[in-house]
Formats: C-alpha cells, sequence, structure tokens
C-alpha cells in the first residue's frame, strides 16, 4: 500500500509504518504526480483536496488530521465513493489555551478584570463548547450563538445580533462555510463589524475568511476603542501587515499546535484507516506522549485568583510569544513572508495543554477551587 502523506503530520512512521510504503511531501506541494499511485492521502489543512487532485488516481481513503474540513471536497468523495476521515476535536484545548492566553493579554492591556466583561461564543462545538464550559465554570457571563445547534436541541442559545449589541469580547469556532442556510463566509461582514459595541475585543481562532479582512483592516483603523486577536488569516500564508499590525496579538494559525493535539489528531486518522481497511488498532496514543512538563503546582490558601488564572495558565502556555515570531517575519518581501508563515507552523516549538495540570492547594479555598475544575485541571 502506498501512504502520500503530508511531511508536517507528526509521528507519520510510529502510527503508519506497518501499512506499506510513506511518501512526504510539503502539504502546498502535493499535486496530481504525487497522489497518481497513492491507496491513502494523509493531509493537513493546507492541502486542497478535491476532484482536480484525485481524479484518475488510485486514493480510496484520505485522511486530514485537522478539525476542518474545508479544504476537502466531499461531495467529490461522495461521487467518487473515496471514504474519509477528520479528526474531531483534536486540537480544540490547545485553541481553548490559546484563547484564554489571549483573554489575559487583552485584560493587561487594557485594565480591565476578565469576570466583567460579557463573553459571547460564536459556533459552539468541540471547540466553543469546551471554551463555554471553562468560561462558564469561571462563573463568567457567557453567551452562545450556534444557530445549527439552536434548531435541533434545547438549550440556551443567542442571535448573533445579540452577540453583537450585549457583549464585550467575541470569539469565533465556527467552520467555514459557503453554503447551507447559515454560512460563515463573511460573517464578520463591514456592517457587522462597524456595528460591534464600543470596547469589543474580537477574537478569530476558527478560519481566516469568517472575517472579511479588508474590512476588519479599516475599521480597526477608524475604532481605536475595538481589539482584534487573530490567529487565522484570509489568505494564508499571505498576512496582510497593516492589519496584523493593528492586532494586540497576532499569530501564525497556530491555535490548536499544542504537541498532545496535534499528535492527537494523528492517532484519530490511525484509528479511522485501521477501521476502513478492517484491521485492530495496536498504536496508542498515550504511548507516544511525553508526560507533562508542568505536572503540579502548589497554591496557598491566600493566592489571589486572578493571579492564579493567570499563572496556571501561562504557565503552561502564553501567546506572546507566538505572537513575537510572526511580527518578526512580517518586515521582509511578500514571497519571503509567505515562507516564514509555514516555516513557523514547521519548526513550531513543543507546547502542552492546560488540561490534566495538577494543582495543590494547602487548605480550603473555594475561590481557587473553582479556577483549578474550571481550568480542567485536576485538584489533588
Ligand atoms: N486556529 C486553529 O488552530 C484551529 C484549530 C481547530 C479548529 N479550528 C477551526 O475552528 C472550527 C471549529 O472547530 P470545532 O472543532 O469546534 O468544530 P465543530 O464542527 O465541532 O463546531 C463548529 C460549530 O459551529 C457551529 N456553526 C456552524 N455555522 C455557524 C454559524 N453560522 N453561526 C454560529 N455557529 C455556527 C456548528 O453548529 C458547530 O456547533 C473548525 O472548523 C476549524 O476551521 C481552528
Ligand atoms: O482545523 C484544524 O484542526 C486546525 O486549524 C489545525 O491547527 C490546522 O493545522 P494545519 O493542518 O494547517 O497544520
Amino acid at each position: 500500500m502506498l501512504i502520500v502523506a503530508d511531511e508536517n503530520i507528526p509521528l507519520l512512521d510510529a502510527f503508519f509504518e506497518g501499512f506499506g510504503e510513506i511518501r512526504r511531501y510539503p502539504g502546498r506541494s502535493i499535486d496530481r504526480a504525487a497522489v497518481a499511485d497513492a491507496d491513502v492521502l494523509l493531509v493537513r489543512s493546507v492541502t486542497q483536496v478535491d476532484r482536480a487532485l484525485l481524479e484518475g488516481s488510485k486514493v480510496r481513503f484520505v485522511g486530514t488530521c485537522t478539525i476542518g474540513t474545508d479544504h476537502l471536497d466531499l461531495e467529490h468523495f461522495a461521487q467518487a465513493g473515496i471514504r474519509w476521515a477528520s479528526a474531531p476535536g483534536c486540537n480544540a484545548r490547545g485553541v481553548v489555551d490559546y484563547v484564554l492566553g489571549s483573554l489575559l493579554t487583552l485584560a493587561e492591556i487594557e485594565g480591565l478584570p476578565l469576570s466583567e466583561r460579557r463573553y459571547g461564543i460564536v459556533g459552539a462545538g468541540q471547540v466553543g463548547g469546551r471554551l463555554v464550559q471553562v468560561l462558564r465554570g469561571l462563573g463568567w457571563d457567557v453567551q452562545v450563538c450556534d444557530p445549527l445547534r439552536e434548531a435541533q436541541e434545547a438549550g440556551d442559545f443567542v442571535s448573533l445580533e445579540h452577540i453583537l449589541e450585549y457583549c464585550d469580547v467575541i470569539s469565533l469556532h465556527t467552520p467555514l462555510t459557503r453554503s447551507g442556510p447559515h454560512p460563515t463566509w463573511h460573517l464578520f461582514d463591514d456592517a457587522r463589524l462597524r456595528a460591534l459595541k464600543p470596547g469589543t475585543w474580537l477574537i478569530n481562532a476558527a478560519r481566516g475568511p469568517v472575517i472579511d479582512n479588508a474590512a476588519l483592516g479599516w475599521v480597526l483603523l477608524e475604532r481605536e476603542d475595538l481589539q482584534a486577536v487573530l490567529d487565522v488569516w484570509e489568505r494564508e500564508p499571505a498576512v496582510d501587515p497593516a492589519l496584523a499590525e493593528c492586532c494586540v496579538i497576532a499569530t501564525p494559525h497556530i491555535a490548536g499546535y499544542s504537541l498532545d493535539g496535534r499528535r492527537r489528531g494523528t492517532a484519530q486518522i490511525y484509528q479511522a484507516l485501521c477501521g476502513f481497511l478492517g484491521r485492530g488498532v495496536e498504536i496508542h496514543l498515550d504511548d507516544l506522549l511525553p508526560k507533562p512538563w508542568l505536572r503540579e503546582v502548589g497554591l496557598s490558601t491566600d493566592t489571589d485568583p486572578a493571579w492564579a488564572l493567570a499563572m496556571l495558565c501561562r504557565g503552561v502556555y502564553d501567546p506572546r510569544r507566538d505572537d513575537s515570531d510572526l511580527r518578526r517575519s512580517l518586515g521582509v518581501d511578500i514571497a519571503r513572508q509567505r515562507l516564514a508563515f509555514d516555516q513557523l507552523r514547521k519548526h513550531y516549538p513543543p507546547r502542552r495543554e492546560i488540561e490534566g495540570l495538577r494543582v495543590r492547594i494547602d487548605g480550603p479555598a473555594p475561590a481557587l477551587e473553582r479556577i483549578v475544575t474550571a481550568l480542567g485541571a485536576v485538584l489533588v
């Protein structure tokens, strides 16, 4: 069996060498010639997998080690009888940690307590749903907009208009869709961006085109009261340097890039391929994940809760380093800047997740216990 794979998929050999030959390519270079003889194609989000790529090839299974599927032509897969799998939820916790780190930075810059802001989460699936749980666990006011879930289940959902009118912080976690009853392409267009409440913080760690980036650039220049955090960009790997300049945090699509999340993505596709081929699952992610680096933290009962929240989050991950890395790459010509965007992602430093961090408190401290539990850390 021939497997053609994006070279940036971690643990390719560990999971897939038992299936046959693996040929690695940079994700953006996977073309018709590369996949012609392949039985299995394993990709990340940068490879457009459609009829133009696959027609005439032997590919019968496509696995994307990502949550997002907007780079896959699922209609063609159905017509051509190609089975496919993605990795739902694999890096959702990484995105939650990214949003928490961004909120801490925004709060410091603006001098505003996070507990007094009103949060609007747009898209409450694997990522948004976990984020809602964490923020509500902290006792904060969180509004949720997800019309697709709202149509199917009872729940406390609100409209996007309510989010725009009521919330001080808006975090986007929808897929990128161009059709259907609630398409998300340019969901935040010029009119909605101009309708943001004074002082709104807007975070996009979903897909770049969910916000009209040109409109956002203009609105941010006109309205100094707004603050933006962008992990994703409309024309990746190109980043508009002027737009990045207007953002509090600007990163190269790494919100979900925890070591755990990336390896989990490979493991999920390995399991899906085993299922497709009717083989048993023999390789387990737990054997391939290093122990958490920050394993246990001790807090005194008189620790300031706001300080504890910042310390627990930043002790594991702080997006400011990723922001600095991207900004250093923006002063060069566009070709080198695009290359730098991909290089920052390819050589991304290993980072872990907050969930599972063990926290010991030397006595009863309800406010601290609440923070620990909300973060998904473990009270010991
Ligand atoms: N920046 C990153 O590193 C990173 C990492 C992971 C995922 N993502 C992106 O985030 C997206 C969300 O991830 P997920 O795992 O939560 O996906 P998911 O499919 O589990 O959840 C998406 C949710 O968005 C909702 N939704 C769809 N259209 C909507 C609309 N118009 N308005 C409001 N809600 C809408 C869906 O009903 C669903 O509940 C992914 O599709 C991917 O593009 C980015
Ligand atoms: O959809 C996802 O899972 C994320 O956006 C993921 O971080 C994409 O990473 P990439 O495939 O571009 O390396």
